[in-house]
């Protein structure tokens, strides 16, 4: 069973929780521990496969370093950035993520092609009161290779299923390109046998 996980981040208050258990119970309830960061579980059936879905949820923690995300950079296939729409600084905070994400140096982590990152615009259902243009978040995300939307958690069930499975289908495409660029195990033990073996032959 392939196993796929998922971080979902975002500023404070920005409806990452929603989003969670919108997604893995289909309801809205309002009000979220925030105190605490978790990691669910969910088995889904998709393209075939049965996978073994990891979401980690964060608490937000003022006190740590905004965007160091060391931990999530190595543990995580893909990622959900979250803002509210109604908010410009949880913009800002999400587009800092993302930089973050894409630097080149975090390259180095468990990825060998780029993760697949969706960029979402939530509380859609207070756009009476919004603060960001659905085009800044589209280009924000076509300038960083993320795929986007905007959505409301409160109001909205099937779109936001329809976000997740589609950063999972990213995830599993990522899954498919890695295995082709490394070697089979054979080809690799015959370049190891070879590397050792040839290297002492032409010395003796
Ligand atoms: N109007 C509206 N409110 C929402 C929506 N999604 C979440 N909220 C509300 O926004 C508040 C924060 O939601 P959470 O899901 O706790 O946000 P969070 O990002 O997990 O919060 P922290 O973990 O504290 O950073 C709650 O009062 C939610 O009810 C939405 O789509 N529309």
């Amino acid at each position: 069973m392939n196993d796929v996980k998922l971080a979902v981040l975002g500023g404070e208050g920005t409806g990452k929780s929603a989003l969670t258990v919108r997604f893995l119970t289909k309801r809205f309830i309002g009000e979220y521990a925030s105190n605490f960061e978790s990691i669910y579980n969910k088995h889904v059936y998709l393209e075939g496969k049965q996978l073994n879905l990891e979401i980690y949820d964060p608490c937000s923690q003022p006190q740590k370093a905004k965007f160091s995300l060391t931990s999530e950079l190595h543990w995580a296939d893909g990622f959900v950035i979250v803002y509210d729409i109604s908010d410009r600084s949880s913009f800002a905070f999400a587009k800092a993520l993302i930089y973050r994400i894409r630097e080149p140096q975090t390259s180095h982590c468990k990825r060998a092609v780029e993760s697949a990152v969706f960029l979402v615009g939530n509380k859609r259902d207070l756009c009476h009161v919004r603060e960001v243009g659905w085009e800044e978040g589209q280009k924000l995300a076509l300038d960083n290779r993320c795929q986007f939307c905007e959505l409301s958690a409160a109001e909205q069930t099937l779109e936001v299923e329809m976000m997740f499975i589609r950063i999972i289908k990213d995830i599993l495409t990522n899954f498919k390109l890695k295995e082709k660029r490394r070697p089979s195990g054979s080809k690799s033990m015959a370049k190891l046998i070879n590397n050792v073996f040839g290297k002492r032959r032409k010395s003796v």
